[in-house]
Parts: structure tokens; C-alpha cells; sequence
């Protein structure tokens, strides 16, 4: 899974995050899988078979390590850092990254430490305070092979965490047929 983090790691890292109206998204093919406010592992797994995470990294890192806009999106503080690929039977659908704050991982979230190769949506939009929010986009390909990126914060318990995703070329989103 390494070559997964050699390849998107850097994508994801040089993002310019633009407001979904800047881009002008809604009402495309794609622009309701960049807009998904609910899970989106629950919306992939709807699109194959055998839908499966892998764990390709996660570490605790220190505050310093976050940019201005993250440290504005959750705070000056300690996270965990989760790297994931999401797989649709067997394909390499979305790269994430995210940061969750320590002070998230605390009373009933302190099993979001635990997840493993369980899906971060499953848990998280379980819980019915659960909802999304400062949702931003960004096309990290070209004009004519777009690779969409999205990053957003969600919220369980009025406690934050911040998921950037990329979609990559083998995910439903670029599929021309038209989507559920
Ligand atoms: C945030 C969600 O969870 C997905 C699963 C992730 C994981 O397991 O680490 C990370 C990002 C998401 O694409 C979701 O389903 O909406």
C-alpha cells in the first residue's frame, strides 16, 4: 500500500480547496458525489460487491504539523492521523486523509482510535449528531482528466474531524452512466 501513499500523498498535500460554487460542480455528473453530505462509504458500497479499507497509515502528530487552514478548521491541537484507500471489489477508489483531533478521541469517540480497516463513515454516521459541514473541492488532474478532491469537516458529539479525499480514477464518480 505504500506505492498508494508515494503516489496521492503529494496530490492531497499541494490542494488548492475552492468553494464548491467557485467550481461551479452542482447539477454535473460528478458534482453529487463531491456534495454527498451523508456517508460516502456507505454511497460506494452501494456500487459493488465487496467494499473494503485499507489502513496504510496512522500516527498521532503534533499541532506544528498542521497548515493554517487546518488549524482554523479544527484547532491548534494534537491528532490522529489516518490514511486509508477505499476499495470497491478490489479497485482503488478514494485516497483519505484524516486528522482527528485528540480531544475528538475522547468519552464514547475514544474507539475511533480503534477502527482498523473498518470504515470511519460506518462509525461515524451511526451516531445521529453526525453532519458535515465547510465542504471544499479542488480538480487535482486536468480540464480534461479531472481527478476530484474533496475535503470536509464532520462533526460527532460537537467534536471535529477533518476528512480530505481524493477520488481516483477507477471510482464510480467519472463512470458516464448515471449514478445513485
Ligand atoms: C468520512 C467517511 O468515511 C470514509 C472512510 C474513511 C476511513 O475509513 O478512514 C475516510 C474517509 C471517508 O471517505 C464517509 O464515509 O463519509
Amino acid at each position: 500500500m505504500s506505492k498508494f501513499k508515494q503516489l496521492y500523498k503529494p496530490l492531497l498535500d499541494n490542494v488548492q480547496w475552492e468553494t464548491p460554487l467557485s467550481l461551479a460542480i452542482e447539477g454535473t455528473e460528478f458534482g453529487h458525489w463531491l456534495l454527498e453530505p451523508d456517508s460516502l462509504s456507505r454511497r460506494l458500497q452501494r456500487h459493488c460487491d465487496e467494499f473494503t479499507v485499507s489502513l496504510i497509515e496512522q500516527k498521532k502528530i503534533d499541532s506544528t504539523m498542521l497548515s493554517a487552514d487546518e488549524r482554523e478548521l479544527i484547532g491548534d491541537v494534537n491528532c490522529l492521523l489516518r490514511k486509508v484507500v477505499l476499495m470497491g471489489d478490489g479497485q482503488p477508489w478514494v485516497f483519505a486523509r484524516t486528522l482527528i483531533p485528540l480531544s475528538t478521541l475522547t468519552g464514547q469517540e475514544s474507539d475511533l482510535e480503534q477502527l482498523g480497516e473498518m470504515p470511519l463513515g460506518f462509525r461515524v454516521f451511526t451516531d445521529s449528531s453526525a453532519r458535515r459541514d465547510a465542504l471544499e473541492v479542488a480538480n487535482t488532474g486536468t480540464q480534461v482528466q479531472p481527478l476530484w478532491a474533496r475535503r470536509s469537516r464532520l462533526w460527532i458529539n460537537n467534536k471535529p474531524l477533518l476528512v480530505a479525499e481524493l477520488f481516483l480514477a477507477q471510482a464510480p464518480v467519472y463512470s458516464k452512466e448515471r449514478q445513485c
